[in-house]
């Protein structure tokens, strides 16, 4: 669906460096990526800011032509072809709207049936399946511009999904939603993905869209992918310590083991960072040993802490 190989980009950018003197400076905004994302896939493009994830974007919805490397999404190139790929991929920018400022949204969503060309009966069925998946009804006949940030999200993800295109790409949907707008906007790409069979590529850095969505993350940095795979191969790659959570029968000050650091204690709750390197089990079987307890819990570490690890050490995974 989606094939990049060996893309490069970069920008020359001129700095002032004194009143009538210029620098000019090259920036290496993608340095060398090349991936794969098969039909169906649902992938989590990741990365620190600046690292190159809307350089990217935009060069696989055509914006951008790469300065080397080759392209091809829907079997198209995407700078060559873009009128052609419109039709074959919807498109989100979350800090950006596609849609008409000063009409309701009904009507950007019918101009936007006649640039896809949509055969009216078709659109009018699409429209109603969407409008019932989004709960775009109250406010179907609500200019843009009065929409909330949630609901104009909401009617963007329609505008891009109109045309019923197979390949959906999405740069940070879930930009200040509330808790409840991004649940929303999650489940539904969630049921687009799994009943159409939808590929997509989300950007966000918003790590709960990741962890609920995606089963494989790319992360980018200075340009360069830095990883790609599932999200469990990761947390092992990244090395991130565990943490045992452990509930002793009565308060007692920390536990004493060789390798673990004690966090936090609670009363008799008291959570234990173990390395990755040491076998949890083999801690647990010593912890029993010498004190009494109720019960314990092993906890993976989050995403975040994944994340930050990873681009703490300069995205060196090594698994
Ligand atoms: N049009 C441009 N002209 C000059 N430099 C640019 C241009 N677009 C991007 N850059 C530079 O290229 C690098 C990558 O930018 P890009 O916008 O792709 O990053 P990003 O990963 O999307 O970041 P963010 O998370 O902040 O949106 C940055 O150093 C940026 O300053």
């Amino acid at each position: 669906m989606i094939e990049v190989t060996d893309i490069h980009k970069t920008f020359t950018v001129r700095t002032r460096t004194g009143r009538l003197r210029r620098r000019r400076t090259t920036v290496r905004a993608v340095d060398g990526i090349s991936f794969t994302v098969a039909p169906g896939e649902f992938v989590g493009y990741l990365g620190p800011n600046g690292a190159g994830k809307s350089t990217t974007i935009k060069m696989l919805t055509g914006i951008l032509s790469p300065g080397s490397g080759t392209v091809r999404v829907a079997g198209l190139d995407p700078s060559r072809r873009r009128t052609a790929l419109a039709r074959r991929i919807g498109v989100v920018f979350g800090q950006r709207t596609t849609l008409w400022w000063d009409l309701p949204l009904r009507d950007s969503l019918t101009l936007i049936r006649h640039l896809y060309r949509v055969e009216a009966g078709a659109h009018r069925r699409r429209l109603a399946e969407l409008t019932e998946l989004l709960d775009l009804g109250p406010f179907l006949s609500t200019p843009v511009r009065q929409l909330s940030l949630g609901q104009r999200m909401r009617g963007d993800l329609a505008a891009a999904l109109l045309h019923d295109p197979p390949i959906l790409v999405l740069d940070e949907p879930t930009i200040g939603l509330d808790v409840v707008s991004k649940a929303t906007v999650r489940g539904f790409l969630e049921r687009v993905n799994t009943e159409r069979g939808t590929t997509i590529l989300l950007t966000t850095h918003d790590l709960g869209d990741i962890e609920r969505l995606c089963r494989r993350v790319m992360i980018i940095d200075h340009g360069r992918l830095a990883y790609d795979g599932d999200l469990d191969r990761l947390r092992a790659a990244v090395a991130a310590d565990r943490v045992l959570v452990v509930d002793l029968e009565r308060p007692a000050p920390p536990v004493r083991l060789a390798g673990v650091v004690v966090e936090r204690v609670e009363g008799p709750r008291q959570w234990l960072r173990v390395p990755r390197e040491m076998n949890a089990a083999a801690v647990v079987a010593a912890l029993a040993d010498r004190y009494p307890i109720a019960d314990i819990a092993l906890r993976e570490p989050g995403i975040e802490e994944v994340v930050t690890r990873l681009y703490r050490d300069g995205g060196r995974v090594t698994a």
